[in-house]
């Protein structure tokens, strides 16, 4: 795991930028597509307007970037508290990726039709189709981008819920009572198998639980963030110094 501890959230959006700038590229130099699946929640907007302005813009071949989520919120796109229009409003309609490359988690048909739908997308994207069983698999996406609550959730893995355990899809559609809505979201298997997976957390709300990710006893059913460890893949933590505060190195 790397941990990379940024003074305030300004200098960890900006170092993610630079980080991100440099992965894509070097990704592209042996394959010719990028998948990313985006977060949600408020973390990564100063990220993707950093992204969109003309100092970031151009260091990024956004043609051949597939744009995913890790979840959503159900409800309309039109929605504010959409993850899908928060990532269009602050970056995606600012840069250009091809509109058949970004796939947007469905809304608009039963939360059922919708994980299921996503999971197929996903599927022909990342299972080989000389092994459709995806026994040879190794790789989903290119990049996770991952946000943690202030109880230790991630995705719309959330404490106690039986959906952080769920492993026979790679999405998946629940009823929130909490929050008195439907979710919509990728499962701890695929994001596993993602090539690299990056948490941003920052803000002293988020200390205690960090340390408890981090440091403390494994119990995913309290802290589902737990559960994100990628097979193959990289894991980076890039946190502030509020958010660090209670670590102990
Ligand atoms: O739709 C969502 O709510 C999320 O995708 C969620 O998992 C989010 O990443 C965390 O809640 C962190 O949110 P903040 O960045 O707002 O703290």
């Amino acid at each position: 795991m790397n941990i990379h501890l940024l003074e305030n959230a300004d200098n960890l959006s900006k170092e993610y930028a630079d980080w991100l700038v440099d992965y894509v590229g070097k990704t592209l130099e042996k394959q010719d597509r990028f998948t990313i699946a985006l977060s949600g929640g408020s973390t990564p907007r100063k990220l993707h307007e950093l992204l969109a302005t003309d100092a970031y813009k151009d260091k990024i071949d956004w043609s051949k970037l597939h744009v995913f989520w890790g979840d959503e919120r159900f409800v309309p796109f039109e929605d504010e508290r959409n993850n899908a229009k928060m990532a269009y409003d602050t970056l995606l309609n600012h840069v250009p990726v091809p509109a058949s490359q970004i796939h947007v988690m469905p809304t608009n048909l039963s939360p059922e039709d919708a994980s299921a739908e996503y999971e197929k997308l996903l599927n022909a994207y990342f299972v080989p189709a000389d092994d459709p069983g995806g026994t040879d698999f190794h790789f989903s996406f290119d990049l996770v981008i991952l946000g943690m609550g202030d109880d230790g959730h991630t995705l719309s893995l959330f404490p106690g819920l039986p959906v952080v355990h769920e492993s026979s899809k790679w999405v998946t559609s629940f009823w929130l009572e909490a929050q008195d809505m439907y979710r919509i979201t990728l499962t701890y298997p695929i994001v596993n198998k993602a090539r690299s997976v990056t948490f941003l957390a920052t803000g002293e709300k988020k200390a205690v639980v960090l340390k408890e990710v981090l440091e403390g006893i494994k119990n995913v059913d309290l802290y589902p963030s737990q559960i994100i460890q990628p097979e193959q893949g990289e894991l980076h933590w890039f946190v502030d110094r509020a958010a660090a505060s209670k670590l102990s190195r």
